[in-house]
């Protein structure tokens, strides 16, 4: 598709659905429930649901099923929190006629049952209201909702909904069409969708989108799609400055790996991820720039959660093969290759952030406590901020780089480095990542230690707590280079955000705060670190 065919008119198997229409619901008074709004709390319902008002499952049963055993309740009942808002309309009584919506005290509230255990669906739930305070509050009610529902994020935004037909084993198209449709249209939003049709589709899409007609672009798919939009930017000819500025990417769970849902919406679930996207606030995460080949051949490619090298990557791309025996194919290639005692020789050159654990623990401390982001004012991405500045690969490190250690670097095992806690939903390999602290988390470890030792590292990573183990070297790097010195170059991978790259030598460097993604109150979801 060439960059002037990507427009409104000719798009190829994309639907818009404007669900913006706002007339007044029509509805008896016998309907209604009354209630006050408060700006602290949220909507007090002032009598109880009718049993109707729940066909299928009343709040009642919900709160009932959830807690049998537990002694309290987790919420009042009465009290329907801004937070779990989803949508807010003006309603009209057959009696009498539609109010002016400036007017309007009578309301339909759609809002999400409260949750605790984010990996079960999401329940959404219907009321009419009867706002019986509304002298005290902004003449329109349902705007002043619905504001107060979203506030710092944006309410009705406008997406691009980008699905991978194949992601997650083919499931992708029915998780969007029972779990996260239903959502979207809840809160109203604005969808346009696209259906991948070829690997690089959605670096194309992204390459030549008017990025005004969107807020997000909504990546139904794995971590595979994030990556192609993230690059399709960088190809645009301003190498993606107005598009990182503009838009923010983020992923609802459809896919094999979901590590950007599972590190910004904390959850696998498509249905609570999609609710969570709605709630969080833009907010700026770093990236990292790869680089290989040199002169003619030199290319850069952009990278938002990972590069691999030894253990990881062969046991991720070079067990395609066994993609049948679905996940566990990625655990039985890493014993395979740990009980084998497999190494990875490599020359390793890095420059170094942090280099020692106290500290980094220190530095997430401060980060947490002086960032938080409510979404607006973001940082300006700049062409300056996506400018590589590393030298070229045929040219020797800077000085201030440091070589790793023969020792270390001769009988690697694992080099994994990453921009996000969970790299899968029970692997937090990156616990002290953070958003946008202009710096990479590097895990090292060497073959010298046991197979078992190595294999218990590993069984720490669910739980987040190799990073303390003394045989795993752990540091933040703003850049390093790889240079693989492996004999059989045909068998092994090099893993960028889990696309197969060549097997050469390769070069990364943090370009910091260039990427606008949708955070929980601007961070990640908590870690073994960050808890
Ligand atoms: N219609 C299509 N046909 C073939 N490949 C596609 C199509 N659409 C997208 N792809 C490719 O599928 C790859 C994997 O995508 P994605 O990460 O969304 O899914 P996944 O289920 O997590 O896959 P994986 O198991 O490979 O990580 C991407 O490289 C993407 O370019």
């Amino acid at each position: 598709m060439s960059s002037a065919s990507f427009t409104k008119s000719s798009l190829v198997n994309i639907q818009t659905k404007s669900a913006l229409a706002s007339q007044s619901l029509i509805y008896h008074k016998k309907d209604l429930i009354r209630a006050n709004i408060t700006l602290e709390s949220g909507i007090h319902l002032l009598e109880q649901l009718p049993a109707d008002s729940q066909p299928s499952e009343s709040v009642l049963d919900v709160i009932y099923n959830c807690c049998k055993g537990q002694d309290t309740p987790p919420y009042d009942e009465s009290i329907i929190p801004f937070k779990y808002v989803i949508n807010a309309e003006p309603i009209a009584l057959t009696e009498t006629d539609s109010e002016d919506d400036e007017q309007c005290h009578l309301v339909e509230v759609t809002y999400a049952l409260p949750f605790k255990d984010k990996e079960r669906d999401l329940k959404i739930s219907k009321v009419k209201l009867e706002i019986e305070n509304k002298n005290d509050l902004p003449p329109s009610i349902p705007k002043f909702i619905l504001s107060s529902a979203y506030n710092n994020s944006i309410a009705r935004p406008s997406v691009l909904v980008l699905i991978n037909p194949h992601g997650g084993k083919g499931q992708a198209k029915s998780i969007y069409k029972k779990e996260i449709l239903p959502v979207l249209q809840a809160a109203k939003v604005k969808i346009t969708y696209v259906e991948t049709q070829f690997h690089g589709h959605a670096t194309q899409v992204a390459r030549d989108l008017d990025v005004d007609l969107y807020d997000i672009i909504v990546c139904c798919s794995g971590d595979g799609i994030p990556h192609e939009v993230i690059n399709g930017f960088y190809s645009r000819p301003d190498k993606g400055v107005l598009a990182f500025n503009k838009v923010a990417v983020t992923q609802l769970p459809c896919g094999s790996g979901n590590a950007l849902s599972l590190s910004t919406h904390g959850t696998g679930n498509a249905s609570v991820a999609t609710f969570q996207m709605l709630k969080a606030h833009r907010a700026k995460m770093d990236l990292m720039a790869v680089t290989q080949g040199t002169g003619p051949t030199k290319t850069t490619k952009l990278s938002f959660l990972s590069q691999c090298y030894g253990v990881i990557a062969d046991s991720d791309i070079g067990t395609e093969h066994l993609r049948w025996l679905g996940p566990i194919r990625f655990e039985i290639g890493v014993a395979q290759k740990v009980f084998s005692g497999a190494t990875y020789p490599c020359d390793l050159f890095v420059k170094y952030k942090i280099d020692n654990k106290a500290e980094i623990i220190n530095h997430v401390n401060d980060y947490l406590t002086n960032h938080s982001s409510d979404g607006n004012d973001l940082p300006e991405v700049t062409e300056e901020n996506l400018r590589v500045l590393g030298p070229d690969l045929s040219h020797p490190v800077p000085q201030d780089w440091t070589r790793i250690p023969d020792h270390l670097a001769h009988n690697l095992n694992i080099l994994y480095v990453g921009n996000m806690p969970y790299v899968s939903a029970d692997a937090q390999f990156f616990p002290a990542a953070l958003p946008s602290d202009g710096a990479m988390d590097m895990i090292l470890t060497d073959s010298t230690s046991s197979a078992f030792k190595t294999a218990s590292i590993l069984m720490a990573v669910e739980k987040g707590t190799h990073i303390d183990d003394e045989r795993v070297h752990h540091s933040k790097v703003s850049s390093y280079r790889l240079i693989p010195n492996v004999r059989d170059h045909g068998r092994h991978y090099i893993s960028i955000d889990g696309e197969n790259f060549p097997f050469e030598a390769f070069q990364v460097e943090v370009l910091p705060g260039v990427l606008t993604v949708l955070l929980q109150d601007g961070n990640f979801v908590e870690t073994s670190v960050t808890k």
